[in-house]
């Protein structure tokens, strides 16, 4: 086929299929890149987008969109010039209402579910700090960029708590064994240089613009690969993690919501939570 025919036939398949975003967001900002048709999604719940039920909603939605339009992939950045996201919003785990807690649990794993699954190619511009969930999202896609100077790790242990198994089975298909194990058990956030020596990150970057711009080179590497052999390919190495939280969730929630619930471990929330505010107070 004449290179000028496919790409006509490329233009015309992506037009008919424009993913029509809900203007709706209150929490997301959604556009389509003109020349390559990549949807980008920032994260915008200031101040840190830390991730809420609502939050946590709206990205399974556009994900949703993303699938439905057969879009060619898309970037997650945020609107923050130093935080990617802060991670889960403390207040949900935080004396947690158990009905609330639940649906707050149920969409965290929906949101796993559908990015560490998509069909579509996805990357990470990672424009700030991305701790525990913040580093989940990240390690959901499928290439990472990161602006030098900041941390990304999954830190749960530093707040007394334990990152779930599915957290630790996305870091395993990250970076290696003995490298998850060292960062799980001491909650290591890593320096942006530090996350490219052991992989956490494919590419380092020196401000937002060049991350959009390397992130947005990563597709072209899909040009000539049939979509469909992609997805089959991704869901080979990644579809028997979600299966298997899909069996269990109901679990998941049950276990995680009995174990956030125990005193202990709501002290050590308080604490942190303490840590946090004071750590803006010696600061003023
Ligand atoms: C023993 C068994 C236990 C089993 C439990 C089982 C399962 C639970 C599993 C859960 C997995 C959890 C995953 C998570 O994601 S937990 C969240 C982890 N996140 C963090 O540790 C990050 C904390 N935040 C920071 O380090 C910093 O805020 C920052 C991101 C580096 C940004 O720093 P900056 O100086 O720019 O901002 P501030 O620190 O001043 O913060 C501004 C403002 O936001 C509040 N805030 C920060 N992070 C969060 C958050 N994650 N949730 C809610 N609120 C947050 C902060 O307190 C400030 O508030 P203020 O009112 O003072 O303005």
């Amino acid at each position: 086929m004449m290179a000028s025919t496919r790409s006509l036939l490329r233009t015309k398949s992506l037009i008919s299929n424009l993913p029509r975003f809900s203007s709706n967001y209150k929490c997301l900002d959604v556009s389509v890149n003109n020349d390559n048709n990549i949807t980008t999604v920032t994260l915008k719940r200031p101040p840190v987008n830390s991730l809420n039920l609502d939050l946590l909603s709206e990205i399974s939605d556009v994900l949703t969109d993303l699938k439905k339009s057969k879009s060619p992939g898309m970037i997650l950045t945020s609107s923050s010039d130093k935080v990617f996201t802060a991670g889960l919003d403390i207040m949900e785990m935080h004396k947690p209402d158990p009905e609330r807690f639940k649906q707050f649990w149920y969409a965290l794993q929906d949101v796993w579910m559908k990015l560490y699954g998509s069909p579509f190619p996805t990357a990470a511009a990672i424009n700030g700090h991305a701790p525990a969930g913040g580093c989940l999202l990240a390690m959901c896609c499928e290439y990472r960029v990161m602006v030098q100077n900041f941390n990304i790790g999954l830190n749960e242990t530093q707040l007394g708590i334990v990152a779930p198994i599915w957290f630790i089975k996305t870091m395993l298909n990250t970076i290696s064994i003995r490298d998850t194990e060292l960062a799980l058990t001491t909650g290591r956030l890593f320096k942006t240089d530090e996350a490219l020596a052991v992989g956490l990150i494919d590419e380092m970057a020196t401000d937002k613009a060049d991350a959009l711009k390397k992130a947005n080179a990563f597709f072209e590497r899909f040009e000539m690969i049939p979509p469909i052999a992609r997805a089959y390919t991704k869901d080979s190495l990644r579809g028997s993690d979600i299966e298997d939280l899909k069996k269990n969730r109901e679990k998941d929630i049950q276990t995680t919501l009995s174990l956030i619930t125990q005193p202990k471990v709501q002290q050590g929330l308080e604490f942190y939570l303490a840590l946090l505010k004071n750590k803006k107070e010696s600061a003023a």
